[in-house]
């Protein structure tokens, strides 16, 4: 039977994180974690949910598009959608008039991966699966079929894309038993929010090592002083055999970021992220260059705006960690045009999940890369973030630092009804209160 798509609604949901100074880094100095949440409901009832992670002020900005673009979705039903999911995916982001205040990037990317998000979801619940599984699961030829691969058969071409996932067909059984026995190797970032005193970075970080924590990140680039004495603090806390990582969320120039980390580079973090501005592929390049006699790779990606851009960044060997993102990228169809070409490329993949909901999102993605794509965990590992999962009706399950598979069906994201209700912007009551 039929599942016809015959609404969609989209709300503005914030939460005020920035009162506490969760998420802070050198850029974004009071995020309040926010997304464009998506509904789309069927003519029998069933749901799908989707969201697009934003950090506060213009959030209303990506809600209109989401509903500029509703009117391409809704009248669709899901066996349509499906049986074309590459050419729906390119009707939402080649629309003959919209695609001009893109293409693929910007606002209207992030409300492509909201809708998209929730097909998704829709999709997966259907098949009565979590994503990961569906995806897992899948026919090779079908999952191709998802992907657009206009602008990057010079670096992955359609065979090889298949080849790969038929290639990773062995062993493929043994790594979901693994999967479901140990879960994906996670880091946190919690800890160390640029906004955070020492004090509570001490608190967290001694909590953390309790939990069986064994990789940090910490934000860096806004003052150097207080860079050495954070790094030095974490270190000694961490010991040398545990993980650093640093993020400096595109603060500095090239030369700079090349100055910068060499003064950090004694507290041996494994990256820095994100060390100037995200679309400077060239820049990125040169940076890697600089600091691979130090042993510190770059990683990038959560502003990665499309698979173009990766692949550029690939070709160029601008980056050592790609940071898919669930909802900077065209949701499941371009992020998994992302994981092939970083494994034809030889570049692990640690998803960015440093918001409201990416942690539940981008699991199903790193679960299917391990299982389907890579069959490694070298190098590899998914961020983990320990805000606001109260708010979600399947939240992640972390064991032991690391994630456990999903078992509810569909892509984790949707949210308590009564969370969306009382943090809506600006007439929830959480809102109400602040004014
Ligand atoms: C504003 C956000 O919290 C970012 O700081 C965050 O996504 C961060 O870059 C990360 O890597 O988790
Ligand atoms: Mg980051």
């Amino acid at each position: 039977m039929h599942k016809k798509i015959v609404r969609l609604t989209v709300s503005d949901v914030r939460f005020p994180t920035s009162l506490e100074q969760h998420g802070s880094d050198a850029m974004h100095t009071d995020p309040d974690y926010s997304v464009a949440y998506v509904v789309i409901e069927t003519d029998q009832g069933m749901h799908g949910y989707g969201l697009t992670f934003t950090v506060g002020r213009g959030t209303e900005i990506v809600v209109c598009a989401v509903e500029a673009l509703s009117a391409l979705v809704v009248g669709k039903s899901l066996e349509e959608i499906v049986s074309d999911f590459r050419g729906f995916y390119r009707l939402l982001t080649s629309d003959g008039q919209m695609r001009w205040i893109g293409p693929e990037k910007g606002v209207i990317q992030l409300a492509t991966a909201a809708v998209l998000n929730a097909v998704w979801d829709l999709w997966a619940r259907s098949e009565g699966k979590p994503l990961w599984k569906l995806l897992v699961e899948m026919d090779p030829r079908k999952l191709i079929s998802c992907i657009d691969f206009r602008y990057i058969t010079d670096a992955l071409t359609e065979q090889e894309a298949l080849d790969i996932l038929v290639k990773a067909q062995t062993g493929k059984q043994q790594r979901v038993d693994q999967m479901l026995k140990e879960g994906y190797p996670a880091y946190t970032t919690s800890c160390a929010w640029l906004g955070y005193s020492d004090q509570l970075l001490k608190q967290l970080c001694t909590d953390a090592l309790n939990d069986g924590w064994t990789k940090f990140k910490v934000k860096v680039g806004a003052d150097l002083e207080d860079d050495i004495r954070r790094c030095s603090l974490i270190r000694q806390m961490i010991g040398p055999h545990n993980t650093l990582m640093i993020d400096a969320n595109q603060r500095w120039d090239v030369g700079e970021a090349i100055t910068w980390v060499t003064r950090l580079a004694e507290y041996k973090p494994l990256w820095i992220e994100e060390p100037t501005s995200p679309d400077d592929i060239l820049g990125h390049a040169a940076i890697s260059k600089a600091l691979a006699p130090l042993g510190i790779g770059v990683a990038t990606g959560e502003q990665c705006h499309n698979r173009v851009m990766f692949k550029q960044f690939l070709q160029a060997s601008a980056l050592q960690f790609v940071q898919i993102d669930s909802c900077r990228l065209g949701s499941v169809n371009e992020n998994l045009a992302v994981l092939l070409m970083a494994h034809k490329f030889k570049v692990p993949v640690c998803p960015h999940a440093g918001g409201v909901g990416l942690c539940e999102l981008v699991q199903h993605l790193i679960l299917f890369d391990y299982i389907s794509v890579s069959a490694s965990l070298d190098n590899r590992m998914c961020e983990f973030v320990d805000h606001l999962h109260q708010h979600f009706r399947s939240p992640v399950v972390i064991q032991n630092a690391h994630y456990m598979p999903p078992k509810d069906p569909g892509y984790s994201c949707e949210m308590l009804e009564s969370s969306v209700q009382t943090h809506q912007y600006p007439q929830g009551q959480v809102w109400k209160n602040l004014q």
